[in-house]
């Protein structure tokens, strides 16, 4: 897999990585992928990749395949790689105790990593205070003392006010290759951290490049308003739906791989947002019945659901034209542009090879 990154270390939320990368070419569902990526080279390497179009399908039409494979090189540039690196029980240093830094603390945290926190204590921030005594975090009431303080340490964010300093720390980790973030300095920054979005397991992250986080943060406001209300639960229901079906017809890559791909689109494609929230254990069950095993997709009725049970509808998200999908990172497939499913279309087949 090409990593944007020295092959010599591994990467362990949200975060958009400004070193180059390099590309292979483009997968066919659209997303930046190398020749040989697969989910366990995802996994080993501590990345996943989010969708970087609006929409895809095995059913796209020869012209949109075309175009998906024939990028114009020469506009692939000037941005960063969005990524949703995975952070499990991996050690973040942060450097700082302000209120910054409190930030910092709360989005590895929401990433499952280890966290050791040096900053003395009569500078600590109230915000910073209430995690000292935390599980998952090692405090250290003093400040940063060279490069001992680096040992064994995944990832490193400073929040100072000693812009000296914060370059010194900058060099060291450059020296090591532990990937840095200077909050004042984006020249000492390996990523840039952007405004976040989570429900559930729906995480959106709006970077600007560096140019204006308050815009950053305008833009975030205006996104969560746009947002179909059930999206957060319907990610969690077909996330679970997903692994049944992988339990049911198991196997990486190949025919079968191909086959529960083009199932689950179809599946996300012609039940609604809100549709998809309501599946419990025994809807799903059936839905694999009637569906995977019959290579269809029933309707909701069909597996057991009550539309009368759906919660109302709120207006169609309505994203602002600003709001590219190159803009964002999701690390769930969600597809921003509103599935045009009709709960008419009863019974769909799912898209033939
Ligand atoms: C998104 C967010 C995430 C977060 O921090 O978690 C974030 N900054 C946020 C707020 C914010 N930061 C600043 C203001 C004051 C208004 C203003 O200056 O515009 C406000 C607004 C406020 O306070 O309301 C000051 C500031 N920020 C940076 C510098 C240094 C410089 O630019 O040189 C200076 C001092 C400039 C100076 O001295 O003049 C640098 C960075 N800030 C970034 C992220 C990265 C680029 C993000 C992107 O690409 O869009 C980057 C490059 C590095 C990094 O931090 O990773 C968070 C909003 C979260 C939310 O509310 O949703
Ligand atoms: N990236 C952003 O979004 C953003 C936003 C606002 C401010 N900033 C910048 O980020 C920096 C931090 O901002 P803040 O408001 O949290 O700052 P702050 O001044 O409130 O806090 C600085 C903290 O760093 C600690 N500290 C200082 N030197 C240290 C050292 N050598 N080792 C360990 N700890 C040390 C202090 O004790 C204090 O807890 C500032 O330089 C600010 O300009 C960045």
């Amino acid at each position: 897999m090409s990593i944007p990154v020295d092959a010599d270390h591994e990467l362990p939320g949200l975060l958009s990585w400004r070193r180059s990368v390099a590309v292979s070419h483009w997968h066919r569902h659209g997303r930046l992928r190398s020749a040989t990526a697969d989910t366990a080279d995802c996994g080993r390497l501590g990345i996943s990749f989010g969708n970087s179009r609006d929409d895809f399908s095995p059913t796209f039409g020869r012209d949109q395949r075309a175009r998906l494979m024939a990028p114009n090189i020469s506009s692939l540039s000037g941005g960063s790689l969005l990524l949703a690196w995975q952070l499990k029980d991996k050690t973040v240093l942060i450097i700082g105790g302000g209120e910054v830094a409190s930030g910092r603390i709360e989005s590895v945290l929401v990433a499952d990593a280890l966290v050791t926190i040096i900053s003395p204590l009569t500078g600590l921030h109230p915000l910073t205070r209430r995690f000292v005594d935390a599980d998952r975090i090692t405090y250290h009431d003093r400040v940063f003392s060279g490069p001992d303080d680096l040992v064994g340490v995944d990832m490193v964010l400073t929040a100072i006010d000693d812009v000296e300093k914060s370059r010194e720390i900058c060099a060291l980790c450059r020296e090591r290759k532990i990937p840095i973030n200077v909050a004042d300095i984006p020249k000492s920054c390996d990523f840039y951290f952007g405004s976040q979005i989570r429900s559930g397991p729906l995480q959106i992250m709006i970077s600007t490049n560096g140019q204006s986080p308050k815009l950053a943060n305008i833009i975030r406001k205006r996104i969560e308003q746009g947002l179909p209300e059930h999206a957060g639960e319907a990610i969690e229901k077909v996330g679970a739906l997903r692994s049944k079906l992988r339990e049911r017809a198991p196997g990486v890559g190949g025919e079968i791989g191909k086959r529960r791909m083009r199932w689950m689109v179809d599946v996300c494609s012609s039940w609604d947002m809100d549709e998809l929230a309501l599946l419990d254990e025994d809807m799903m069950a059936i839905l694999l019945d009637k569906g995977w095993e019959k290579n269809r997709v029933p309707k909701l009725e069909e597996v057991g659901g009550q539309p009368s049970k759906r919660a109302p509808k709120t207006a169609p998200a309505q994203i602002p034209a600003v709001v590219l999908p190159s803009a964002l990172g999701f690390s769930s497939a969600l597809h921003v542009r509103h599935c045009s499913s009709s709960p008419a279309a009863a019974e769909l087949p799912a898209s033939e090879v």
